[in-house]
């Protein structure tokens, strides 16, 4: 077993020797794979640190935004805070105590507006006893009604401070169910007040801020979507109920609108401009982006985001040329997406990165290609010269068979060969007859054409086993590893008789008949395996052959 492994690498191996391109071949497809996976294990190290960087500014993009919600709802909670303890512990100025007896006196009106001091508070502003008797949602709780509107002027004047001039986007507004309210921009006079408390009262985010609907009391997004009639873009809106001993006053409420988003999606963007950034709220609708135009993702896309969304709270996906993250935010419900094109990709740092360890791939392959061409075309120059070389050195150009030195270096071989395989070996001397008249008669050219005539006869009459090779000016000697003295003798015989079967054209419209002597030993005869010794009685043979006449076999020496 061991043996036949180590015959099939040799063999293998020896194969490999013969083919040299092989070798050249499998180097070079090494060294491209190697390079290849190389390049590859970078490109995918480069693809992480690009995903993680995606990862990095949305974080940062993400974190800034939800800081500036919370300051947002922080003073929301504070408002709703400050009109706890405004109920708890009504102030007992008389300007405020004046302002109640004044509802009692315009209660009954369609609308009425209550200001202290229109400068440092915000005005309330109500609808009749006979709006609120409308509806349940809505109550005019006598006992209550004192203390609450109190309450809510004092409110107005922490509004009215907390209301930055610059932020007309920014409405906050309390709502309350005794059929009144106050906020902040807030313009409206005469029959447009009972419009905008029906409005108010009407939105999701005053009715479902009920006992009922909201029991915790925690603050709710509530997304008013665009309408043709009012809105261009989806407006955002937080609420809290407000609740004291057990009662729900109204609510208190900011509106951020696109514009006001938008502003604080910009100043949390800082140095993290590139992509685009987009909100979207939690049903996946688009609310604001960050550019002029919101990304456009077909149903499937969205689905998929989707789908990724409910899994994970932040994370990444490639959408085509496109890579998409997303972040939950913290203090709002919803979720900031970031869209990086290839085309940002590209001219970005890992863009050029990847485009620069793409161009040395190329170029080193490209070379690694005509380097391999340029040195497979020179192994096989390099072989062929070589293998013609060897040819030559072990060969007679004339004749084609073995000289003399390559006929006695395969004669010890193979005599060596036979000795330990205990099979004869046999060797035939031939010398052609006459040969120097037919240098002399016919030329040296026509010498040579006989010559290779010959030597085409004899190689025709041997086996594969069996070597040929030119000794001498007209002399050859063949050796048969394995024929006995009888099987040398024969096919001596026949060489010799095919040699004198035909005329050889050595001139034009010249022919002529030559023959040969031969001579014939074998290790048979006195289990003798040297070959030099073999050939001298072989040789001894052909020249009892050349005096017995010529064109004979001689393979025994007289006794
Ligand atoms: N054309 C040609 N002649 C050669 C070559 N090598 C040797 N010879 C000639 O072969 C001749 C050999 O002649 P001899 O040794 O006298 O032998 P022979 O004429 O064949 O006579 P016998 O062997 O006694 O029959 C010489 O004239 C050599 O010049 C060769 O390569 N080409």
């Amino acid at each position: 077993m061991q043996r036949d492994t180590f015959v099939e690498k040799r063999s293998v191996l020896r194969r490999l020797r013969n083919r040299p391109e092989r070798i050249v071949n499998l180097c070079f497809l090494f060294v491209l794979i190697f390079s290849t996976l190389l390049t590859w294990r970078e490109a995918v190290l480069l693809e992480e640190a690009y995903i993680s960087s995606q990862k990095n500014d949305l974080e940062s993009v993400s974190s800034a935004l939800d800081s500036k919600l919370q300051f947002n709802i922080d003073q929301l909670l504070f408002y709703r805070h400050s009109m706890g303890e405004a109920l708890q512990t009504p102030l007992a100025f008389t300007v405020l105590r004046n302002e109640v007896t004044r509802f009692s006196e315009v209660r009954r009106l369609t609308w009425w507006q209550l200001a202290v001091e229109e400068k440092r508070t915000l005005p309330l502003k109500g609808v009749s006893d006979a709006f609120v008797a409308r509806t349940s949602l809505l109550s005019r709780d006598n006992a209550r009604l004192n203390n609450e509107l109190t309450a809510a002027l004092e409110v107005g004047y922490l509004l009215r401070l907390g209301a930055q001039p610059d932020l007309a986007q920014k409405r906050v507004m309390y709502v309350s169910r005794a059929g009144f309210y106050l906020a902040t921009n807030s313009q409206e006079r005469d029959y447009a007040i009972v419009s905008r408390y029906y409005h108010y009262v009407t939105r999701p985010w005053f009715t479902l801020q009920s006992e009922r609907n909201n029991r915790a009391g925690g603050l709710k997004w509530f997304i008013t979507p665009p309408s043709p009639e009012g809105l261009d873009e989806p407006l955002i809106t937080a609420s809290v109920p407000v609740w004291f001993d057990r009662y729900w006053y109204g609510v208190l409420a900011m509106d951020f609108s696109p514009l006001l988003m938008k502003k604080l999606l910009a100043e949390a963007l800082e140095d993290h401009a590139e992509g685009l950034y987009q909100l979207y709220d939690n049903r996946l609708h688009p609310l604001i982006s960050s550019a002029g135009q919101s990304a456009a993702f077909d149903k499937r896309e969205l689905a998929q985001l989707a789908h990724a969304i409910g899994n994970d709270t932040q994370g990444g996906l490639r959408m085509g040329g496109r890579y998409v993250s997303w972040q939950r935010l913290h203090h709002f419900d919803g979720v900031l997406v970031r869209v990086h094109t290839l085309q940002q990709g590209i001219r970005g740092d890992f863009g050029s990165i990847s485009i620069a360890l793409f161009l040395l791939w190329a170029l080193f392959t490209g070379m690694l290609l005509l380097s391999w061409v340029v040195i497979r075309r020179m192994v096989n120059n390099m072989y062929v010269l070589q293998h013609s070389l060897q040819w030559q050195a072990w060969h007679d150009p004339l004749t084609r068979l073995h000289n003399r030195g390559a006929l006695f270096e395969r004669a010890k071989a193979l005599s060596d060969e036979c000795l330990q395989q205990k099979r004869p070996f046999s060797v035939i001397q031939l010398d052609l007859d006459f040969f120097k008249s037919i240098n002399d008669r016919y030329g040296h050219q026509a010498g040579d054409r006989v010559l290779s005539h010959t030597a085409g006869l004899i190689a025709g009459s041997l086996r594969s086993s069996d070597v040929a090779g030119r000794v001498g000016g007209e002399e050859f000697c063949i050796l048969l590893p394995g024929a006995t003295a009888e099987q040398a003798a024969s096919v001596a015989e026949r060489i010799r008789a095919l040699i004198n079967s035909k005329e050889i054209l050595v001139k034009k419209s010249t022919t002529l008949r030559i023959s040969a002597s031969l001579g014939v030993s074998s290790s048979q005869e006195r289990g003798n395996f040297d070959f030099e010794q073999l050939q001298s009685i072989a040789d001894a043979r052909l020249y009892l052959a050349k005096q017995q006449g010529r064109n004979r076999v001689v393979a025994s020496s007289p006794s």
